[in-house]
């Protein structure tokens, strides 16, 4: 397994910190040309930094994308195309249906796979096997600090700079517009949409919340299975008050999958 990360920002830092505990080396950096000349020597020796898919070194075998939407637009397909697999956790991307559509043809051309990390919540196991018969209603509702929303469209509605007086409602609506309009805070969103009924099926609530100073992520979900509701209080990773430290340890989990023998 040969190792290129993309992007440099909270997740991907805590990724590197993680695998190289666990003996793995990163080989490259794949940024954006303006970040090429900053000092990555602290978690990889003498890695390559490029700042395209075709730069990467001959040898990669795995894109890991910890840089947003943008990034998995820019990169992801032709990372696929030429054959990488592709470590993801920008999920709100595939509500693009371009981008989905061309993620997957360039999968199929390259023979690759794009896995979606399991990011900031859990349960999705749930949704997938519980999709298998009829599965009626999907509800997420996701809680955040108001810290945690800024540079979101939340802004737009809330003052999340003062203290705000209570709890606010500031998105409901289907999975897809809650993915597309928020790419920095609603991959969770997308993650349980495609774990289960889909980007227009599946219902968000998203609110900033004065009274919490974690990430709280609930999903309510019934069908032909029976009906079950998950909840987790999430840490935010001490660089980004946006983004849970479960997601960057789902980036982690998966890297590791890869080499196991039996996947649990
Ligand atoms: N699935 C889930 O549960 C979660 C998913 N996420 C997703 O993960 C993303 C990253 O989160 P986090 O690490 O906290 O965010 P940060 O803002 O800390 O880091 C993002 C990094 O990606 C880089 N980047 C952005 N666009 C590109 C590009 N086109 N090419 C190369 N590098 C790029 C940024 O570089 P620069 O500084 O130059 O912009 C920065 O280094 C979020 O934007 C979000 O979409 C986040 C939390 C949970
Ligand atoms: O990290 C989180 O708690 C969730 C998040 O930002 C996202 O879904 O994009």
């Amino acid at each position: 397994m040969k190792i290129a990360l993309l992007g440099n920002g909270a997740i991907s830092r805590y990724v590197q910190q993680a695998i190289l505990k666990q003996g793995l080396h990163i080989e490259a950096f794949l940024l954006r040309p303006q970040r090429m000349d900053e000092d990555h020597q602290s978690v990889a020796s003498d890695p390559a930094i490029v700042s395209s898919v075709t730069a990467l070194p001959q040898d990669i075998t795995h894109l890991i994308d910890c840089a947003g939407h943008q990034g998995l637009a820019e990169h992801g397909p032709a990372a696929l195309r030429a054959g990488l697999d592709v470590i993801t956790v920008s999920i709100g991307a595939l509500a693009d249906p371009d981008i989905y559509d061309d993620l997957v043809s360039s999968a199929t051309q390259g023979g690759s796979r794009l896995h979606l990390a399991s990011g900031a919540i859990g349960a999705l196991d749930t949704l997938r096997a519980a999709r298998s018969g009829q599965l009626d209603s999907v509800r997420y509702t996701g809680r955040k600090p108001p810290q945690g929303w800024i540079g979101s469209p939340a802004e737009q509605s809330l003052d999340l700079q003062s203290s705000l007086p209570s709890a606010q409602t500031h998105f409901t609506g289907p999975a897809r517009d809650a993915a597309l309009r928020y790419p920095k805070n609603a991959n969770v969103a997308a993650a349980v949409a495609l774990a289960g009924v889909g980007f227009d099926a599946t219902e968000v609530e998203l609110i900033a919340d004065p009274t919490i100073s974690s990430n709280i992520h609930e999903i309510c979900a019934s069908g032909d299975f029976g009906s079950f509701t998950f909840s987790i209080t999430g840490n935010s990773l001490p660089d980004n008050p946006r983004s849970s430290a479960l997601a960057a340890m789902s980036v982690v989990a998966e890297i590791l999958a890869i080499n196991k023998p039996i996947s649990s």
